[in-house]
This record gives structure tokens, C-alpha cells and sequence, in this order.
């Protein structure tokens, strides 16, 4: 990319848009394209899902337990370098066949917002580390990238996520919803956006608990399968009450909001003298008791709860969530939204705001002091100077 085009992606207008999204549950990477200027969102475009391999998530799991002994975000031991490295290179793939399935040339795309994978977030240490080389990918697809999006936030002292809650509330906005909603995330980990209603500034965001994290580990122990399908083998089984109440003993959930968690922030339970049933459908109502319980934590219980995320799938999970909140629930698609979609869409948003250095993150959504911008901006190497490291 020369510097005339970039400028021409700084400058005001409408950027077409690549987020991508790699979440806590390790099951693939989310792609989806969007029209926005940072500010209103004119057009989402198309999606797709580019999944790993058993191989590659038994390496993300290696490498988010080397992690936990991370001190310096930038160093790379034992299998994070290797799980750095097949980040990358599956995003790469994520994105060509992507763009060969909606008939796109790079060119045509002004920008990509790669969030890369989490492998440990411990804001308290001022540490959250996304692994996924945005230079490379840059420099591969041929178009500017941002990335690297919750560093700087933890580094003045926010919580580091969640960061859908803007793209969030402009979805509100643009439907017009009357308030105060509720869009629930239900990805690994759950977390929520309360909007005060569509044409205030009133926006509180935080992670509620899990949501399918222990679901998917239970499930991959006692079925080999990392998945409760539909919630189907929840809804057949009865809840254990005294591991739902150990469970939520946990200090976390007496925090008000902005708060944020890591994926194993909570461990699976001993459950063996459950079925598998009981054990899915325990691990599914803590969830849904969780997302419950920030209720008396906002302003106002919301009337309305829009559900997105991969857990939206589970109905189960979705039916245990209207039974502890007493509210309405609906997914994310009923509105026309993609449920699945939404988190790599929030990363397309998120790049151009960093672009045009807009805040990311608000007092009220990390617990940052002020609204604060973040992202890297990589820059594709000019043709010159790819010549230049040619073979
Ligand atoms: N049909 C389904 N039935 C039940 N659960 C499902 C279904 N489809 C997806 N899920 C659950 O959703 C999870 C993936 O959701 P999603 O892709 O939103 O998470 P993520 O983006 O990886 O995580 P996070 O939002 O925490 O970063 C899977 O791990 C699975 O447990
Ligand atoms: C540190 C990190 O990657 N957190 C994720 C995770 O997955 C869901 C929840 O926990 C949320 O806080 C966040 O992702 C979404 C995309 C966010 O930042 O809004």
C-alpha cells in the first residue's frame, strides 16, 4: 500500500472493513465485513467462520497454559512462538477464502481489524496478551491492519475488555430500541452491554461469568465431543444446587462493574458423580445464574435481552437465562443482527475508530479513568521494499 492510499484510509468517510475475531472458546475464527465510519454503521456485509483443527486448538491450549507464567506480554516461550505462529497463518487463510467467497480483491478492502488470540488476561498485572503477528498479516494480505486492540487500555489502568459495548450500543441505536437492553455475549466467557436507552450516553459493560467455557471442557471430558449441542443433554438432566451455589461463591461475582475475566478464571468442578446430563445441565444454569446476577448491579433491570454468541445456539441456555432474569429474551438474529458475526463486525468497527483515534473503551465499559483509544496500526511493506527482501 502506498502512503496515498492510507491517506485516503485516514480521512473521513466510509472504510469497507475485515473484523476478525479468534475467541476464549477456541473453536475457529470469526470473519465478517463492514461498512462504517467508525461512528454509524452503514452496512454489514457478509461472514464467514474458518475453523481450527484439533491440532491447532490442543496447541492453543498448551500455549494459554504457558502463558499463565507470562510476565513480559512481548516474549514468546515453549509453544507460544509455534501458536503465534499457525495464528497467523490461519487468519491468513481465513481471510483469502473469504475473500474468494464474496468475489473481493484485497484492494477492495480499505482495512482489517485482527484481534488475535487471548492467552492470558490478568489487567491487575497490567498483563492482557493477544498472540497473532498483525505485521504479517498486513504485509501478506496487502492491506493496513489494527491490532493489538486491549493493551492500551490496561496499560492506563482499564480493564482491558470487554470492547464490543460500542458496536454494541450502535446496533441499538440503529434499531432503535427502546431501553434499557441488554446485549449478552455468550461466547467462553459472557459479557454484557446495558444501554440505557438508544439516545443517551448511559453504557456499562462488563463480563457476567461463563458461558460456555465449563459447558465445552465438561462436555470434551465426559463425551470426547467439546460441545452440548442445542443445550440437548442440559435440558434432560437435573441441576445440582450445591455446586451451583459453591460455584457462585466465587469473589468475582460481589464486584460491581466494569469487570472482566480470563477463560480459566473459574476450574470445572469435580462432577464425576454426576451424569452427564446433571452435569451439563449444572454448568448450564450457573451461567445463566451468573448473567442473572449483575441485574441488581445496574441502573435498571433491562426489559429486554438480545442474545448473541455461540451460546445463543444453546436453548437450554438461552430458556435458563429468561427463567433468572424474568425479562424477555431473543437472540441477536431476530433483529436481523448476526448472533455469530457480531464480535468480529465489533473488530471491524473497532479498527476504524482506532484509525481515527476514537475512543474504544469508556469509563463506564472498563473501568478506564477516560475514554481511551487503542490499537496498532500496521502498515503493508511498499512494493519497493518487498522487492527488496524478494529471494
Ligand atoms: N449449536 C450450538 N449449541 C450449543 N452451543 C453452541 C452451539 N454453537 C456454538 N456453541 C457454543 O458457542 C461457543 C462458541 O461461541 P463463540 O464463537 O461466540 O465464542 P468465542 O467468540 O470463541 O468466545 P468469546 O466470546 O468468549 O471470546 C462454543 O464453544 C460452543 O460451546
Ligand atoms: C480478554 C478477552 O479476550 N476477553 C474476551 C472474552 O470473551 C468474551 C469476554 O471474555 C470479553 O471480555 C472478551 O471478548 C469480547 C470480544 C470483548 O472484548 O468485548
Amino acid at each position: 500500500m502506498g502512503r496515498r492510499q492510507l491517506e485516503i484510509v485516514m480521512s473521513e468517510g466510509i472504510l469497507r472493513v475485515i473484523g476478525l475475531m479468534s475467541g476464549t472458546s477456541m473453536d475457529g475464527i470469526d470473519v465478517a465485513l463492514v461498512e462504517t465510519d467508525g461512528e454509524i454503521i452503514h452496512r454489514l456485509g457478509p461472514a464467514g467462520f474458518h475453523p481450527y483443527d484439533t491440532a491447532d486448538r490442543a496447541l492453543l491450549r498448551k500455549a494459554i497454559a504457558t502463558a499463565t507464567t507470562l510476565t513480559d506480554r512481548e516474549a514468546r516461550p515453549d509453544e507460544l512462538a509455534d501458536a503465534e505462529d499457525m495464528v497467523t497463518h490461519r487468519h491468513i487463510r481465513a481471510i483469502d477464502s473469504f475473500l474468494s467467497s464474496c468475489q473481493f480483491n484485497p484492494g477492495e478492502v480499505d482495512l482489517i481489524g485482527f484481534h488475535g488470540q487471548t492467552v492470558l488476561h490478568r489487567p491487575e498485572a497490567g498483563l492482557t496478551v493477544q498472540i497473532g503477528d498483525g505485521q504479517k498479516l498486513a504485509t501478506h494480505v496487502g492491506v493496513p491492519v489494527v491490532y493489538d486492540f486491549r493493551a492500551a487500555d490496561v496499560a492506563v489502568g482499564g480493564q482491558g475488555a470487554p470492547l464490543v459495548p460500542l458496536f454494541h450500543r450502535a446496533l441499538v441505536r440503529a434499531a432503535d430500541l427502546d431501553g434499557p437492553v441488554a446485549v449478552l455475549n455468550l461466547g467462553g466467557v459472557a459479557n454484557v452491554t446495558y444501554v440505557e436507552s438508544a439516545d443517551d450516553n448511559v453504557l456499562i459493560a462488563c463480563d457476567t461469568g461463563p458461558a460456555n467455557a465449563l459447558i465445552d471442557d465438561f462436555m470434551l471430558k465426559r463425551t470426547g465431543i467439546p460441545i452440548d449441542r442445542g443445550g440437548v443433554h442440559a435440558s434432560q438432566g437435573k441441576v445440582n444446587e450445591s455446586v451451583v451455589s459453591g460455584l457462585m461463591h466465587n469473589a468475582f461475582f460481589l464486584l460491581p462493574p466494569p469487570k472482566s475475566l480470563d477463560r480459566n478464571a473459574f476450574d470445572l468442578p469435580d462432577l464425576s458423580a454426576l451424569s452427564v446430563e446433571d452435569g451439563a445441565a449444572t454448568l448450564t444454569e450457573f451461567s445463566a445464574r451468573a448473567v442473572a446476577h449483575i441485574v441488581p448491579l445496574l441502573p435498571h433491570a433491562p426489559r429486554l435481552w438480545i442474545v448473541c454468541g455461540g451460546g445463543a445456539h444453546n436453548a437450554e441456555l438461552v430458556r435458563r437465562i429468561g427463567a433468572n432474569t424474568g425479562a424477555k429474551v431473543i437472540v441477536a438474529d431476530d433483529l436481523g443482527w448476526s448472533g455469530d458475526a457480531m464480535e468480529a463486525q465489533a473488530f471491524a468497527y473497532l479498527a476504524v475508530r482506532s484509525l481515527r483515534g476514537l475512543p474504544l473503551t469508556l469509563p463506564g465499559t472498563t473501568g478506564v479513568a477516560a475514554p481511551t483509544t487503542g490499537g496498532v496500526l500496521a502498515e503493508p511493506a511498499a512494493e519497493a521494499e518487498l522487492a527488496a527482501v524478494a529471494p
